[in-house]
């Protein structure tokens, strides 16, 4: 079977550097979904509050047949619970509803800057979470570089993750930058650009010279520039498919080739303008 790198966390953490991810698999497709992920060899699961599927990730590791510790399971606080009572509040509803007793990684899903709960606060509680042991590791998503410093500098512990949207259209090199100087680890939102990868004649080129699709090699670009992804299927030959990227390797000259399609293109929302509570 494929054996998936792990990446040391700056507090020791490892975490396989592909997962799966589940924004818009539905609640009631989610375990069936993660359990052909698990079937497949995937050992981490990313997903949140705001997915409104922690459940059914929760019931596919019950029902895996694999021990609570053979997987990763990362959660995010849901916008508007950044009141420090709240986020521990709303982390805890997340353990019940997946039934377990801690999460491998909690994130703050945005920071929000404008709202009137300074992210330092929150950071405050997912410190609080760490310390208990709920939380094996807490990091942050969507955190500008600035938004970063404020939380290295202000608080106790260095997040061991930023989430970033990262694809081959939007490389994030100063992002990026800021977390490794950080000693932070980047994982990469959409890494497929929502499927936008699989159009690009350039990415199609190198995949057609190793015998490969535009999705791995999209991926096989991400593994090799260090960056933790999760790709989200529901397609089960997609799920395998993405899965199947430690078989070959891109040159210095295609890694450059892809990196050069950035065009600062996001798919999602931009974190310095994104003040949105559901
Ligand atoms: N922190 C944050 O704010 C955010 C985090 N995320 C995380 O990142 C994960 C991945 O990002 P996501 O936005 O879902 O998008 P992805 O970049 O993973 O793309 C998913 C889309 O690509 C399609 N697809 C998947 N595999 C292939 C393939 N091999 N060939 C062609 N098309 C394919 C899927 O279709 P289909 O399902 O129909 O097969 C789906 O439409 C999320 O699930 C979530 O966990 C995402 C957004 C924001
Ligand atoms: O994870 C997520 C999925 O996409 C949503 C809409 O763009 C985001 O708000 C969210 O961060």
């Amino acid at each position: 079977m494929t054996s998936v790198p792990n990446i040391t966390l700056n507090n020791g953490i490892e975490i396989p550097q592909l997962g799966f991810g589940v924004w818009q698999v539905k609640p009631f497709e989610t375990k069936a979904a993660t359990l052909a992920a698990f079937e497949i060899g995937y050992r981490h699961i990313d997903t949140a509050q705001m997915y409104r599927n922690e459940q059914g990730v929760g019931e596919a590791v019950a029902e895996s047949g694999l021990d609570r510790g053979e997987v990763f399971i990362t959660s995010k606080l849901n916008n508007g619970y950044h009141a420090h009572d709240d986020a521990s509040k709303a982390f805890d509803r997340s353990l019940e509803k997946m039934g377990f007793d801690y999460l491998d990684l909690f994130l703050i899903h945005w920071p929000l800057p404008d709202i009137d709960v300074d992210f330092v606060e929150t950071w405050g509680a997912l410190e609080e979470i760490y310390a208990s042991g709920r939380a094996k590791a807490i990091g942050v998503s969507n955190f500008q570089p600035a938004h970063l410093r404020r939380v290295v500098q202000e608080g106790t512990v260095v997040p061991a993750v930023n989430q970033i949207e990262v694809h081959p259209f939007l490389t994030q090199d100063e992002a990026r930058a800021a977390n490794t100087e950080n000693g932070v680890a980047t994982e990469a939102w959409s890494p497929l650009a929502q499927g936008l990868v699989v159009e690009s004649p350039e990415i199609a080129a190198i995949a057609n010279a190793h015998g490969k699709s535009p999705a791995q090699v999209a991926l096989r670009w991400q593994i090799q520039r260090g960056d933790i992804v999760f790709p989200k299927s529901v397609t089960v030959e997609r799920i395998r498919e993405n899965f199947e990227i430690f078989d070959f390797e891109l040159s210095e000259d295609e890694v450059a080739a892809i990196s050069a399609l950035d065009k600062g293109h996001r798919t999602g929302p931009n974190p310095d303008e994104f003040n949105w509570i559901p």
